[in-house]
Order: C-alpha cells, then sequence, then structure tokens
C-alpha cells in the first residue's frame, strides 16, 4: 500500500489549487491535489509539507486531515489522504514545471480531476460551507 498524502489550498474567492501530472508518470495528464508519496518512517503531515515544498515552494504551517481512502488501480494501491491547507507562508508556484490552476468545487467536477479523487468533492464542499 502506497500512501499518499495530497493538500487542498483555497484562495480567498474560495478556489482550490490542483496540478495536473506530467508525461511519463502514473495518470499522466490528470488532474490532482498536489502532493506525493510518504517516505518510510516519515509522518503523514511531515510528508504533505515535504512535497508541497518540492512542487509548490510553500511552507505549510498548518494543515488538518479532511478524508482518506484506499483507491485500487490496475497496478497498485494507493491510500489517498486528502489535507486542508489552512496556512502556509510563500506564494504557490509551479516549481517543477507542472501546470497549475485554480478552480472553483463546481469546476472540479469537470476539469479532468483524477477518478480516484472523485470523493474529495463533496468532502470539500462540506469543509467550505
Ligand atoms: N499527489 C497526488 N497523487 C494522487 C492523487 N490522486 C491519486 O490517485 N494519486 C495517485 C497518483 C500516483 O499513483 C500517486 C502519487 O504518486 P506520485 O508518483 O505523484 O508521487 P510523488 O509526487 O512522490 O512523485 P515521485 O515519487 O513519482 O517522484 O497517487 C492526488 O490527488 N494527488
Ligand atoms: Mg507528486
Amino acid at each position: 500500500m502506497i500512501h499518499v498524502v495530497a493538500g487542498a489550498l483555497f484562495d480567498e474567492q474560495g478556489r482550490v489549487l490542483i496540478a495536473q501530472r506530467p508525461p511519463g508518470k502514473h495518470m499522466a495528464g490528470g488532474w490532482e491535489f498536489p502532493g506525493g508519496k510518504v517516505e518510510p518512517e516519515e509522518q503523514a503531515l511531515a510528508g504533505l509539507q515535504r512535497e508541497l515544498r518540492e512542487e509548490l515552494g510553500i511552507e505549510v504551517l498548518d494543515a488538518t486531515p479532511l478524508i482518506a481512502y484506499e483507491h485500487g488501480y490496475s497496478d497498485r494501491r494507493v491510500l489517498l489522504d486528502l489535507w486542508l491547507v489552512s496556512l502556509y507562508t510563500g506564494e504557490a508556484r509551479s516549481v517543477e514545471g507542472q501546470p497549475l490552476k485554480w478552480v472553483t468545487l463546481d469546476e472540479l467536477d469537470t476539469v479532468g480531476l483524477l477518478e480516484a479523487d472523485r470523493p474529495m468533492i463533496p468532502a470539500l464542499r462540506e469543509a467550505r460551507r
């Protein structure tokens, strides 16, 4: 089981940040929440902080777990662990060249989000109410 942590960042207009998976990677072209694999012996929050530092150039100061569940791809099983990032420093930018965009929660339905991420949408809606 691969433990994957990802972060939901919101802007002042209530839009959430998504990133496009680069060509050549698993599920290339799909849109996802920034994040990645937790390393052995690493705590989930520390993994989230490291991944968002590497991918977005931000420093996460506060985040809370929102929803976590297992998903079976044809070739792997992942534990998807989405966190709400409530406080960070820096401005999110594409450190690794991956396309980034801010979208409304309604737009998440049609943007080409990874199929495995669909249960995250109602959880995000709930959290924003
Ligand atoms: N980051 C992220 N990964 C997701 C999401 N949904 C989802 O199914 N995944 C899957 C795709 C990949 O199989 C796995 C993340 O692995 P990854 O390869 O991107 O991990 P990573 O950023 O650490 O990159 P690397 O080790 O390949 O360099 O989780 C999501 O919303 N965000
Ligand atoms: Mg990643």
